[in-house]
């Protein structure tokens, strides 16, 4: 790569800037992935042009058809034989920072933040075929990552586009040698999911689509846009990977689960576990745990994820894969804790100064959810025993 060291320039294009905390702090980065041809790029377009006050680096891996966007807002601040460079920057007239980068994200990132302080928030477009769960990981809980980058910047969340008008049909037939296609990987790896383009479908259609979705992931929001049009906050801040801010009206988990409305919702979910071409999910009730308890559900998340196996069973043939799980659950003693996991990666983190249900408002039951490969009542039937014994 040519020019790799040359750090961009950063020029303040007048953008109003929001208050930021005399602390320092991390800066949120957002993944934005999806489906090939649902809207991405009109979402990045979105960001890019409108007047939201944040100054926002947005980093994609082609410029493409993104070049001419509000064309007359932007200066090509890039130098030199641009056909040349493998990357490019622009600045925008509301404070954003445009990037394009041919190969890794964190070559981009690195330089970005050598201008720390520059920017409040990181948008990263990937491609329409990119698995968002290898991203994540480097993001979160990479030791490596955590000791560089780490220290600047924090995972907030992944968002994934999908198509209404292909989408259902792309995910059903979505089916490779491995029998996880790219389509059902970023729905499952994702937190906030945009139905987008429903301007061109009829009630139905959305509602089926919308049923496949949180059949992959029960756990994701979704939300119905037409020209990837929603409200910021409802991607960017939502701090999904924090066991923070739980009661501060921005859960992050979004554990309420499809269903939850229904009278039966405090019971397990058995019937409700979903096979789509290889990919299920599980989600269970969780009693308030004892010590014991506690220990035994560490240890049957650390043999699932790491070893592909259910504690007990020295099986491991059943092709058991997790690709996300999120949890929300109470001890006997009152402790609120928040499991996340992207991966063989997970932690389990108490909610810390946060233990009465009265001051959280959460309930008392907690929830747990698994999504990926081989989940079946076997491996549901475990937990529930782990978690009851
Ligand atoms: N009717 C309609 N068209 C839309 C909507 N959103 C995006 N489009 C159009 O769909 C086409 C694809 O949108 P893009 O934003 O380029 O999709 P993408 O996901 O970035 O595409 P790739 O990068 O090729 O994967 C464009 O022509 C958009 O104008 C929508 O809500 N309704």
């Amino acid at each position: 790569m040519e020019d790799d060291e040359e750090i961009p320039q950063l020029v303040d294009a007048g953008g109003a800037n929001i208050a930021r905390d005399a602390q320092p702090t991390t800066v949120p980065l957002t993944i934005i992935c999806g489906f090939l041809g649902a809207g991405k790029s009109t979402l990045v377009k979105r960001i890019l042009s409108e007047r939201h006050g944040y100054k926002i680096a947005v980093i994609m891996n082609e410029f493409g058809d993104t070049a001419d966007i509000e064309a007359k807002t932007i200066n090509v601040t890039s130098t030199g034989d641009t056909a040349q460079q493998s990357e490019e920057f622009l600045e925008l007239a509301n404070g954003c920072l445009c990037c394009s980068i041919k190969d890794s994200g964190i070559a981009a990132i690195e330089k970005l933040m050598q201008r720390k302080g520059a920017f409040d928030h990181i948008v990263l477009e990937t491609t329409g075929l990119a698995d968002p769960g290898p991203i994540a990981s480097l993001f979160w809980q990479n030791e490596e990552y955590a000791m560089g980058l780490g220290e600047d910047i924090h995972l907030d969340g992944v968002v994934c586009v999908v198509d209404a008008v292909f989408g259902r049909q792309q995910m059903e037939e979505d089916h490779i040698d491995d029998g996880i296609g790219e389509s059902l990987r970023q729905i499952a790896g994702s937190d906030v999911i945009l139905l987008n383009k429903v301007d061109l479908v009829g009630a139905t259609d959305i509602e089926e689509t919308e049923e496949v979705i949180r059949k992959i992931n029960p756990a994701a929001t979704i939300y119905q846009t037409v020209q990837a049009g929603i409200d910021l906050k409802n991607i960017m801040g939502i701090n999904a990977y924090s066991s923070r801010l739980i009661s501060q009206g921005s859960a992050p988990l979004h554990l309420h689960m499809h269903g939850d409305d229904h009278s039966h919702s405090h019971e397990d979910r058995g019937p409700t576990h979903y096979e789509i071409r290889g990919i299920t999910s599980m989600q269970i009730v969780c009693p308030p745990l004892g010590p014991l308890q506690f220990e035994n559900l560490d240890e049957w998340i650390r043999t699932v994820l790491w070893e592909s196996r259910v504690p007990g069973e020295n099986d491991n043939s059943s092709e058991l894969e997790i690709l996300r799980c999120k949890g929300l659950f109470a001890t006997k003693g009152g402790d609120l804790y928040v499991l996340q996991g992207v991966r063989s990666l997970y932690e389990i983190v108490k909610v810390e100064g946060e233990g009465e249900e009265e001051s959280t408002g959460l309930p008392g039951v907690g929830k747990i959810v698994f999504i990926g490969k081989g989940l079946g009542e076997r491996v549901r039937r475990s937990l529930h025993e782990i978690l009851r014994s």
